[in-house]
């Protein structure tokens, strides 16, 4: 590879700067460095080999990373500066004298780790450039192969490209762990990556087609393409490098509806294409006509069929429903006819050959069909416990991690054994079928509710049993395992999505039918069997249990917050926020204690006797005063335990500045992205969970140790994920920041505070002189009047301001700090010049 100018923008970032200021070679050093960092290969090892060398930046790293005395050896087809304790020479590591070479180096040494970081010089020196980077990663692992100790590691650089996992492929029989990392300083542009193949198992014979680039990168035979898996994954779109196919140069494809309904894959179709258009063609066409006046094609049907890569799976369904429909009414072979041809044949041929008997070969085929379909059934059983299990593994982990509360697995309610548990109670809880079973009543599910429940899960299917046809349940699992497999990655991808999946799991509202009086009238005395109107008085009488009870027993509020809310909002970040749990717990909490509080904040001195600890008697119930007084301090009870008290309000040293005077913490939002969030999570687009997982990301622990400052400084701009502000937002501190622009200063308002404050006070005087003026006595009412009138006047007229004398700085005052010799009252010291100036300003205002 020539090396790329170091003068293009974007070649000057970050890792180019810390390597020049390392003293290293290239940026390229920081790969190993970070390698080395995640793997610990360079510490382990005596000797190195370092293939594409040049300029020598890794072998500047393993230098220092390695032990003393080691022995590293660079080698590459440009020279390579001398550099202390590498030995290093010009060779093209492809050919048998830079094996030659590099024997005669190692002498009877084996090297513990192999480097590559070769990538063609295409067009420069090197004419041979036939070889591809792939084909010269298979090189160095040939040298690799020849140079490496039993154990040893194998480093490479190689591209992803067509040929990537053969390679991987290669390397996984020659090592016992192979790994392939984008250390972060690898340009992500970069379509780089490297792979660390670590414990070399030294085959005494290696089969030389491993080694032969002919045999490795053969092209292998295209895979059947998955259509079904475009219908659900339609954003997973593999780029065709090569270009478009062969023929189709559109990324916009429609289709005829009626070829829709014929096609024998509808699947493909719906992956592949855009729309299904109801336009007849210029030639016309007479299934699409009678299609369209159909009455199955509903309006929904031809809304969904002009934006097939907008649909959902519940939209394919139905249209997958609709073409088997349509398919009947046309006459078309559906598996239901071809099935019922299929048993009426089967039948007939049963009649003629009647006294045909089966063979014993038969039978044996039957059972070991049969015993294949239980096989079958039981590896998909035992794949879906795995998943089960691995999936609450999961949860179980993240739990430990706090990045969820255990009410949110969904363990407790459902049971060990699971929700599909013999005994699981959250459904029967669910169907309200607790009445009945107290009663001693068998609850009976109609079919309604039943194909409702259905309707409301996974492998929902809309129709009756009898309805539905084996087809069509084929295609439905097809799409629900493909659905399945969908939510899963994208719940892989999106935390988001994750969240909510868990909250649509264990949302305790999930149940859809209850209207919303039946609601405010009790969620637990539903009503389940209609007819049974004389139960109702019973049920007045004994409202229901439900059979999963909370061990808390507390009494939910009537439109208060459910328990699973207060437990939210009990913890510690919500505690000083008022009107968001008004417990009568916090009202028990003594009066006292809130005046302390109070007089705490007004500054004044808690009452003595509050202060004194008082010991509790057993069996008595504490007083209010006695309760605020134990958790005034320590204490002992009568069994001689130590009481602390839980918290101390008035001694949160860090709060105590943060509050506004009704106790609410003062929080000021003062940038867009708090604004969005805080709008986010008050309207519930984002939850506390999102939150704490967008906290989480692969450089959250990085260690930034050793590291420059403007280094971690620039580092930090980059390595979380951008906040995202919306307009609102961003309008709404742009006004708060106008806001606070347009307040005077602080000196201003104060001075205004100031003379208003003067002002009162004379006007308060004035008041009282005008009242002592009208009580006294020995003056006519008019002479009162006119006293007051002058009082008034006299306050209203302003006191003169005094002369701002002007004093040149000359004479006696030049250079002169503080006020001028002889000058009282108001003075402004100003020079010659200025005054000048004030005068040719004023002259130049008078002309005007
Ligand atoms: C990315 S540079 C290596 C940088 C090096 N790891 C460092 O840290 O300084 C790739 C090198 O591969 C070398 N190279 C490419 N083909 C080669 C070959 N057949 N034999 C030897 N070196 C080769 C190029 O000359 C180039 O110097």
């Amino acid at each position: 590879m020539g090396f790329q100018k170091k003068t293009g923008k974007g070649r000057l970032d970050k890792w180019y700067k810390l390597a020049k200021e390392k003293g290293y070679r290239a940026r390229a050093a920081f790969k190993l460095v970070q390698l080395n960092k995640k793997y610990g290969f360079l510490e382990k090892s005596k000797v190195l080999l370092d293939l594409c060398a040049a300029p020598g930046s890794w072998c500047q790293v393993a230098a220092e990373a390695m032990p003393k005395n080691s022995l590293i050896v660079g080698v590459d087809l440009s020279p390579i500066k001398a550099i202390p304790g590498v030995i290093t020479f010009q060779s093209d590591i492809t050919t048998d004298k830079c094996r030659a070479t590099i024997r005669q180096h190692l002498k009877t040494w084996k090297a513990d780790t192999v480097l590559h970081d070769g990538a063609p010089n295409v067009g420069t020196a090197w004419v041979q450039d036939s070889f591809n980077q792939a084909e010269l990663a298979l090189q160095s692992m040939k040298l690799a192969t020849e140079f490496l100790v039993e154990g040893g590691t194998f480093v490479t650089k190689v591209f992803r490209s067509k040929d990537y996992n053969s390679l991987l492929w290669v390397f996984n029989q020659l090592f016992t762990k192979v790994e392939a990392t984008k250390p972060p300083s690898s340009r992500n542009v970069s379509a780089e990556i490297f792979v660390v193949c670590r414990g070399f198992k030294a085959p005494k014979k290696i089969d030389p087609k491993f080694l032969d680039p002919k045999s490795v990168f053969a092209e292998l035979a295209e895979p059947a393409p998955n259509n079904e898996a475009k219908v659900y994954n339609p954003e997973v779109k593999k780029r065709k490098r090569g270009g478009y196919e062969e023929g189709d140069y559109t990324q916009y494809k429609e289709l005829r509806a009626s070829e829709f309904i014929q096609t024998i894959d509808p699947i493909a179709i719906l992956g592949s294409y855009n729309k299904l258009s109801f336009d007849q063609p210029a030639n016309g066409d007479v299934a699409l006509a009678a299609l369209d006046k159909m009455p199955e094609t509903t309006g929904e049907i031809r809304t969904c069929c002009n934006d097939l890569k907008v649909l959902g799976r519940k939209e394919f369904k139905m249209l997958l429903r609709w073409r088997l429909k349509v398919r009947e009414k046309f006459g078309f072979p559906t598996k239901k006819t071809t099935d019922a041809k299929a048993a009426a044949e089967a039948a007939a041929a049963e009649a003629t050959e009647e006294a045909e008997v089966e063979s014993m070969d038969e039978e044996l085929k039957i059972q070991a069909e049969l015993q294949a379909l239980k096989d079958k059934d039981s590896t998909k059983k035992k794949r879906e416990k795995r998943k089960e299990n691995e999936k609450k593994q999961r949860e179980i982990v993240r739990m430990q991690l706090n990045m969820m509360a255990p009410m949110d697995i969904g363990m407790e309610e459902a049971g060990p054994r699971g929700q599909d548990a013999m005994f699981a109670l959250k459904p029967i809880d669910k169907l309200e079928a607790t009445n009945k079973i107290v009663k001693g009543k068998m609850a009976v599910i109609s079919d309604a509710d039943a194909r409702k429940d259905r309707d409301s899960g996974i492998g929902s299917s809309g129709e009756t049993d009898d309805e539905s046809d084996e087809e069509e349940d084929r295609l439905e699992r097809e799409l629900d395992g493909l659905y399945d497999q969908y939510r899963e990655k994208k719940a892989d991808r999106d935390a988001k999505y994750r969240a909510k999946k868990a909250r649509q799991e264990h949302d305790d509202g999930e149940w859809e039918g209850v209207s919303g009086d039946e609601a405010a009238s009790s969620g637990d005395d539903m009503e389940f069997d209609q007819d049974s109107s004389d139960d109702s008085d019973d049920e007045d009488a004994a409202p229901s249990k439900r059979l999963v009870t909370d061990l808390d027993n507390t009494p939910t509020e009537a439109g208060g917050l459910s328990k699973r809310a207060k437990g939210f909002f009990n913890q510690d970040i919500f505690k000083d926020i008022p009107g968001i749990l008004d417990e009568p717990e916090a009202e028990v909490a003594s009066e006292s204690d809130a005046d302390m509080a109070d007089d705490h904040k007004q500054g004044k001195p808690a009452p003595a006797e509050k202060k004194t600890p008082t010991k509790k008697t057993k069996g008595k119930p504490v007083e209010p005063a006695e309760q605020s007084s134990a958790s005034e301090g320590e204490d002992e009870d009568a069994a001689g335990f130590e009481v602390v008290k839980n918290h101390e309000p008035e001694d949160d040293w860090e709060d105590k500045d943060k509050r506004l005077p009704d106790g609410r913490l003062d929080i000021d939002i003062i940038t867009a992205e708090a604004m969005t969030l805080a709008h986010n999570l008050a309207t519930g687009q984002v939850t506390k969970h999102d939150v704490m997982d967008d906290g989480f990301n692969k450089r959250a622990f990085m260690d930034r140790d050793g590291l420059p400052d403007w280094f971690i400084e620039d580092e930090s701009k980059h390595d979380r994920p951008q906040k995202p502000i919306t307009k609102a937002a961003a309008a709404a501190i742009k006004e708060k920041l106008r806001a606070y622009n347009a307040r005077p200063i602080k000196k201003v308002r104060e001075a205004k505070a100031r003379k208003k404050f003067k002002e009162g006070q004379r006007l308060e005087k004035l008041k009282k002189k005008s009242a002592l003026l009208a009580d006294g006595e020995g003056m006519t009412e008019k002479e009162k009047a006119e006293s007051i009138a002058k009082l008034m006047s006299k306050a209203k007229s302003k006191k003169p301001k005094d002369k701002v004398k002007v004093v040149v700085a000359k004479g006696v005052n030049r250079g002169v700090q503080g006020r001028p010799k002889g000058v009282k009252g108001r003075y402004k010291i100003v020079d010659a010049r200025m005054k000048k100036e004030m005068r040719a300003m004023k002259r130049i205002a008078k002309r005007k």
